[in-house]
């Protein structure tokens, strides 16, 4: 728990800004190209070949071309694009509202910034700068870390402090990170939640037979192999939200939304699916555990593919989805839990942001590393005593 006893002596409220950190959507048809090209372009997600060129460098936008129509169907088939900006927007709206009230001697204003569609993260972070925001805390909404995704964000980030140092207009506001909350206790017990409501939808006698299938979105061996830590904590939020619900039905992880021909992690959630039908589970629940709402990954590969379209193959079958977190209460009181203990933990950011991938080979992630976990908040934000300050919660 928090305690409630932060003294400030400051009389203007430190002004703080939580950008929260996301992959982002197209939010229509004309968004698609953009958002892939972007997307396939980004060296920290994936490393093809000939990527030195830069903007010569023809592959991605060969690839983002040949995929666009194929993904814009996929979009049509869930309302035409994208909600994961209309529910990011709506979580920081809430977990603001909240943290006013944990954080009284802060004034704090939530931003989105994403990665491959608008509000792109640089716009977001020249945005508060605009806005006169002293401190921005870059809070990841994965709550598992990878390189590729939360990584490349904060390497996103980096990126443009230094561009803007080179340009001679350097950021005043100063940065901490939120980089991980894998097992934080307030999103295990949402997970649990949601899963035990999905549950109740079965009848008691078959409830314990559901079979547990936590889907998360898989990564391409060369990452795994490189020692990122993305399994690992997917593996421990499972095993979190398991203990919760006191092991009471049986489970499996289990990895979707492959792209391409190369190996990716396994198994595959349709397999599985497909597998665990052929040997006789009948009753399913598909779990999102590494997304915070609702969007194609959800709507239209659990939904319709893993959903919908098994059930043709499997009339028999009962395939249940469990509801991801987008603004269930207990998952806003976490988002809000993780900020406010930030501010008052001085923004310290935990010891695992500073070790690489063991096999890491990416110039920018060190620097990009260093920067965020030597920073703590300037004594001058907080106007707070040493002693009153708490030690920050790992929840990697
Ligand atoms: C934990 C979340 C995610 C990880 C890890 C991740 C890795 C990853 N993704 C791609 C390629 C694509 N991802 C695409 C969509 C997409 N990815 C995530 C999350 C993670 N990706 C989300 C939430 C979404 C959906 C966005 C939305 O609809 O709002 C796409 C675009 C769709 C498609 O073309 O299939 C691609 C491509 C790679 C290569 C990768 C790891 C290296
Ligand atoms: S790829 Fe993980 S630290 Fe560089
Ligand atoms: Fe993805």
């Amino acid at each position: 728990m928090l305690k409630s006893s932060v003294r400030c002596y400051s009389t203007a409220k430190p002004r703080i800004g939580v950008l929260m950190l996301n992959l982002g959507g197209p939010e229509n048809s004309a968004a698609v190209h953009p958002f892939l090209l972007r997307l396939f372009s980004d060296r920290d997600l994936i490393p093809l070949p000939f990527m030195q060129g830069g903007k010569y460098n023809l592959l991605p936008r060969f690839i983002a071309k040949r995929r666009t129509p194929k993904i814009i169907e996929q979009y049509n088939r869930i309302g035409g694009g994208s909600p994961i900006k209309m529910w990011t927007e709506e979580q920081g709206n809430a977990m603001v509202e909240r943290v006013a009230q944990l954080c009284p001697d802060f004034e704090v204003k939530n931003y989105t910034g994403f990665r491959y569609a608008e509000p792109l993260t640089e716009d977001a972070m020249d945005q508060m700068e605009a806005d006169g925001i002293q401190h921005c805390v870059a809070f990841t909404q994965y709550p598992q870390y990878s390189c590729s995704t939360t990584g490349s964000s904060f390497n996103g980030m980096y990126r443009h402090i230094i561009k803007r140092q080179k340009e001679g207009n350097p950021f005043k506001m100063t940065f901490s990170a939120i980089d991980r909350w894998a097992t934080h206790p307030l999103l295990v017990k949402s997970f649990a939640e949601l899963i035990n409501k999905q549950l109740e939808t079965v009848e008691p006698k078959d409830r314990h037979k559901v079979v547990l299938l936590f889907s998360a979105h898989s990564l391409p061996m060369s990452v795994i192999n490189r020692g990122d830590p993305y399994p690992q904590e997917v593996g421990a939020t499972v095993e979190h939200v398991m203990k919760a619900l006191n092991y009471s039905n049986p489970y499996r992880l289990v990895w979707q939304s492959k792209v391409g021909p190369s190996a990716w992690l396994g198994p595959q959630t349709d397999d599985a699916i497909k597998g665990l039908i052929k040997n006789g589970s009948k009753n399913l629940m598909m779990i999102p555990i590494a997304f915070t709402s609702d969007h194609i990954e959800t709507l239209y590969e659990m939904d319709i593919e893993y959903g919908e379209e098994m059930k043709e193959e499997f009339p028999d079958a009962n395939i249940l989805r469990c509801e991801s977190l987008n603004m269930h209460k207990t998952f806003v009181d976490c988002l809000s839990d993780l900020v406010a203990d930030h501010l008052k933990s001085d923004g310290k950011t935990i010891q695992q942001m500073a070790l690489r991938c063991p096999m890491c080979t990416n110039p920018t992630c060190g620097p990009m590393r260093g920067f965020f976990s030597s920073r703590t908040f300037p004594q001058n934000l907080t106007g707070c005593t040493s002693d009153d300050k708490e030690p920050m919660k790992s929840f990697g």
